[in-house]
């Protein structure tokens, strides 16, 4: 399903201050893509896909799902967020299970259809278990079973494996790109991490900041899969933290205080991947 982002504008109203976040943000996700959004913190990655996600209304713009208006949330969209939202009182097959549910699909189908996509992520030996008996990496597979039941054609997904460590984090990049593959859904994936962006994406869109605006695209074209610690690998992440630097640095000193030395403090290393987190 192709997804058309036509000159989205957003701002943010609150009490004392108007927060301009997105300006004139055009892009094109053909059908199957796998785009990665990266930017420096409150760039709007995450506003931007909440608007495509139909979670938030863009201030002017609109979105196309196949050429038709997207009209808030609807299923041809799973989101999947970094904190995987799973029903504690619930076991592993009926958190999967539960969007399903929701949608009046047959007890049946919904069994069915949650074991194959607990295959797919290599749980089914989990499905009877809790949530608090699972590991973080483990928790946000089931959290994709769960987004790839609905059978969405998009999957919106918002730094997933952010919070997991780095081995568990590769593990699960490996499994993204098969079930990709296999499922042909079309991406939009949003990550402070380069690396795994060049690993993970056709193309990847860095925006810049305040407000939030397209800077550059670059078109990965690697063969697949990918490995992180490969020299191809390597060589897109230095150039586009070139691009990022840039944008990060601008950011950083906007909020850090006037005695901050972007020189003698700097959290930029040219081989830091991860540049942005925390700031
Ligand atoms: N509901 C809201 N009300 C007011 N301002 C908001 C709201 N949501 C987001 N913003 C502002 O919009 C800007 C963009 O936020 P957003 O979370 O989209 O950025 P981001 O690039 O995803 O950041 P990060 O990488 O840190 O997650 C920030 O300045 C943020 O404070």
């Amino acid at each position: 399903m192709s997804v058309v982002i036509n000159h989205i504008n957003k701002q943010f109203v609150t009490d004392h201050k108007t927060v301009h976040t997105l300006d004139d943000i055009n892009l094109e996700f053909k059908e199957g893509e796998f785009i990665c959004l990266l930017g420096p913190s409150g760039c709007g990655k995450s506003t931007l896909l909440n608007i495509i996600a139909g979670l938030e209304a863009a201030t002017a713009g609109n979105v196309l799902l196949q050429g038709k208006e997207i009209q808030g949330a609807g299923p041809d969209r799973a989101v999947m967020f970094q904190e995987a939202a799973l029903f504690p009182w619930l076991r592993v097959i009926d958190n999967v299970e539960f969007g399903m549910k929701l949608a009046g699909v047959p007890k049946q189908v919904r069994r069915e259809t949650a074991v194959k996509y607990l295959k797919m992520v290599h749980l089914t030996r989990f499905q009877d278990c809790f949530v608090h008996e699972l590991s973080g990496g483990m928790k946000q597979r089931v959290a994709l079973a769960r987004a790839l039941t609905l059978d969405s054609k998009v999957l919106l997904m918002d730094e997933p494996f952010a919070a997991l460590d780095s081995q568990t984090k590769n593990i699960l990049q490996a499994e993204l790109q098969r079930i990709w593959w296999e499922t042909k859904k079309t991406i939009l994936f949003v990550t402070h991490n380069v690396e795994e962006a060049v690993v993970l994406a056709d193309r990847v869109v860095v925006m810049s900041a305040n407000p939030g605006r397209i800077k550059k695209e670059f078109h990965i074209q690697l063969a697949r899969p990918r490995l992180p610690e490969s020299l191809d690998v390597s060589y897109f992440v230095t150039d586009i933290l070139r691009e990022l630097k840039e944008e990060v640095e601008k950011v950083a000193k906007a909020e850090f205080d006037s005695d901050w030395n972007i020189k003698k403090d700097t959290i930029l290393p040219d081989s830091d991947s991860n540049m942005g987190i925390g700031l």
